[in-house]
C-alpha cells in the first residue's frame, strides 16, 4: 500500500522543528524569514507631507481663477518654521516636503501659473487634496510585519522605513545535497558512452539557495562502503535536512535506504501514491531530516517542491502554502491511484481568465518539459478525465 500524500507532507510538517533565531543587520536579512515581530520605531510620514510639486493653500481659498500670494516656499528636507499660511496666501511647496501650518491642501502646480499678481489657480480644492497625513502609512509601535514573514522587496523597504537597523529572524536551515549513481558525472566533464550529466544538485540547489545554506556533497558510486561512509559524513555535521536523489527504488544497486539505516537514520516511511516521485523515502536522525529523492530529475524537483520545502517552510516558522483553484486551459486525461503533479504553464485563456493548460509529457526523465512548466496541476488520485474549464488545484512554481 503507497503511503497517500498528505499523510506524508503531514508527517514530515510534524517533524519539522522552528529553528532558532538570531538578530542581523538589515542590510544582511534580504530572504529572511523573521522570528519576531518588526514593530515601527516613528511615524510614516513623520510629519503632514506634500504629494505633489505645487502650492500648499488653505483649500478653501481656492476656487477656479483664484489668485494668491506667494510668501514663501518649502523643500523637502527643510522645516516651515515660522511660515503660516494665512488667507489670501499660498507656499510653494515641493514633494516630500512638510506642509506649513495653515495649509490644507497641495495645488499640483500644472494647475497653477505665477503672474505679477501671484499664483492664478485653475482649478477649485478640497481639504486634504495631495497631503500625506501624519503617520498616515504606519505610526511609532505599530507592528509591521509579524514573525514567519519572509523579508522580499517591500517588506525590507517597510522594516527600514519603520527605522529598525536589526531584525530577529530565522537561522538559515542547512541542507546537505548528494547526487548517487554511477552513471553520473558533474556537468562539464565528457561522459563516456553508458554516463550522464548529473543535474539534480544543481536544480536542488536553486530550490533551496535562496533560504537555506546549501552543501553539496557531489555524487556518490553505487557502492555500498563509499556511500555509507559519505553519508556518515554528511550526518556527522548534522545539517537540518539531507537530501538524496536516486538508488530509492527497488533495484539491485539502489543502496541509499539501506546505508540510512546503517548510519542510524529512521525510516518513516518509503513509496508514495504520487506521480512522478513514487520511490521517496523519508526519515530523521537526531535533528536531521533526510529525503531520499527518487533519481529521476523531474521526479526529484517536484518530491523537492511538493515533500521538502514544507519541511523547509515549518522550520523558518512559515506558513505553508495553498494551492490556486484555477480551470483547465485544455482536457486532461483520467488519472490512475497516485496523485499525479502534472506539468503545466499558466496562460490567459480566450476569455481573458487565467488558466492552467497540461504540457502533456508524463516522463519523469523529461527535463525540458519541466523547464516549461511555470506550475504543477494537482489530478487527484482516480480523478476522471476533466475537460477544459473544470477547476483543478495548481501549485505555482
Ligand atoms: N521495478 C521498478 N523499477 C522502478 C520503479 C519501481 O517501482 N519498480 N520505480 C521507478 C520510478 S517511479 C522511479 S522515479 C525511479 C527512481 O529510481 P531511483 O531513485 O532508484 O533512481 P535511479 O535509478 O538512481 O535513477 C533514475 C534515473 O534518473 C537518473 N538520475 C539519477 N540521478 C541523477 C542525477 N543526479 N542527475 C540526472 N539524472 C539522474 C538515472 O540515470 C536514471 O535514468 O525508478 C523507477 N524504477
Ligand atoms: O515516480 Mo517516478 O518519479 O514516476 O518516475
Amino acid at each position: 500500500m503507497l503511503l497517500p500524500v498528505d499523510e506524508a507532507i503531514a508527517t514530515i510538517v510534524e517533524a519539522s522543528a522552528a529553528l532558532p533565531s538570531e538578530t542581523i543587520d538589515l542590510h544582511h536579512a534580504s530572504g529572511r524569514t523573521l522570528a519576531a515581530p518588526v514593530v515601527a520605531k516613528l511615524d510614516n510620514p513623520p510629519f503632514p507631507a506634500s504629494a505633489m510639486d505645487g502650492y500648499a493653500v488653505r483649500a478653501a481659498d481656492v476656487t477656479e481663477g483664484a489668485v494668491l500670494k506667494q510668501i514663501g516656499e518649502v523643500s523637502a528636507g527643510a522645516l516651515p518654521i515660522g511660515l503660516t499660511v494665512a488667507p489670501g496666501t499660498c507656499v510653494r511647496i515641493f514633494t516630500g516636503a512638510a506642509v506649513p501650518d495653515g495649509a490644507d491642501a497641495v495645488i499640483m502646480q500644472e494647475d497653477t501659473e505665477a503672474s505679477a499678481a501671484g499664483i492664478l489657480f485653475k482649478t477649485s480644492a478640497a481639504a486634504g487634496r495631495n497631503i500625506r497625513k501624519k503617520g498616515n502609512d504606519f505610526q511609532a509601535g505599530d507592528v509591521l510585519l509579524q514573525t514567519g514573514t519572509a523579508l522580499g522587496p517591500a517588506q525590507m523597504a517597510l522594516v527600514a522605513a519603520g527605522n529598525n537597523a536589526q531584525v530577529i529572524v530565522c537561522r538559515r536551515p542547512h541542507v546537505a545535497l548528494l547526487a548517487t549513481g554511477d552513471e553520473l558525472l558533474p556537468v562539464g566533464s565528457a561522459p563516456a558512452p553508458g554516463q550522464i550529466i548529473s543535474s539534480n544538485t544543481t536544480g536542488l540547489s536553486a530550490v533551496f539557495g535562496g533560504a537555506c545554506n546549501v552543501t553539496d556533497f557531489g555524487i556518490a558510486p553505487d557502492d555500498r562502503a563509499v556511500l555509507g561512509s559519505i553519508l556518515q559524513t554528511m550526518l556527522a555535521r548534522e545539517p537540518n535536512v539531507i537530501v538524496t536523489t536516486g538508488g530509492a527504488s527497488v533495484g539491485e544497486h539502489d543502496f541509499v535506504q539501506e546505508m540510512l539505516i546503517a548510519n542510524g537514520v529512521e525510516i518513516g516511511f518509503w513509496r508514495l501514491a504520487m506521480r512522478p516521485g513514487k520511490p521517496l523515502m523519508f526519515g530523521r536522525k537526531g535533528n536531521t531530516l533526510v529525503f531520499g529523492l527518487p533519481g529521476n530529475p523531474v521526479s526529484a524537483l517536484v518530491t523537492a517542491q511538493v515533500f521538502v520545502l514544507p519541511a523547509i517552510r515549518a522550520m523558518l516558522g512559515q506558513e505553508q502554502t495553498t494551492p490556486l483553484t484555477i480551470p483547465l486551459g485544455a482536457d486532461l486525461p483520467e488519472n490512475g491511484s497516485r496523485r499525479h503533479y502534472v506539468r503545466a504553464r499558466l496562460q490567459r485563456g480566450s476569455d481573458g481568465q487565467t488558466c492552467a493548460v497540461p504540457i502533456g509529457e508524463t516522463d519523469s526523465g523529461h527535463l525540458s518539459s519541466l523547464a516549461q512548466s511555470d506550475c504543477l496541476i494537482i489530478q487527484p488520485e482516480n480523478a476522471p478525465a476533466m475537460g477544459a474549464g473544470t477547476l483543478v488545484d495548481v501549485l505555482p512554481l
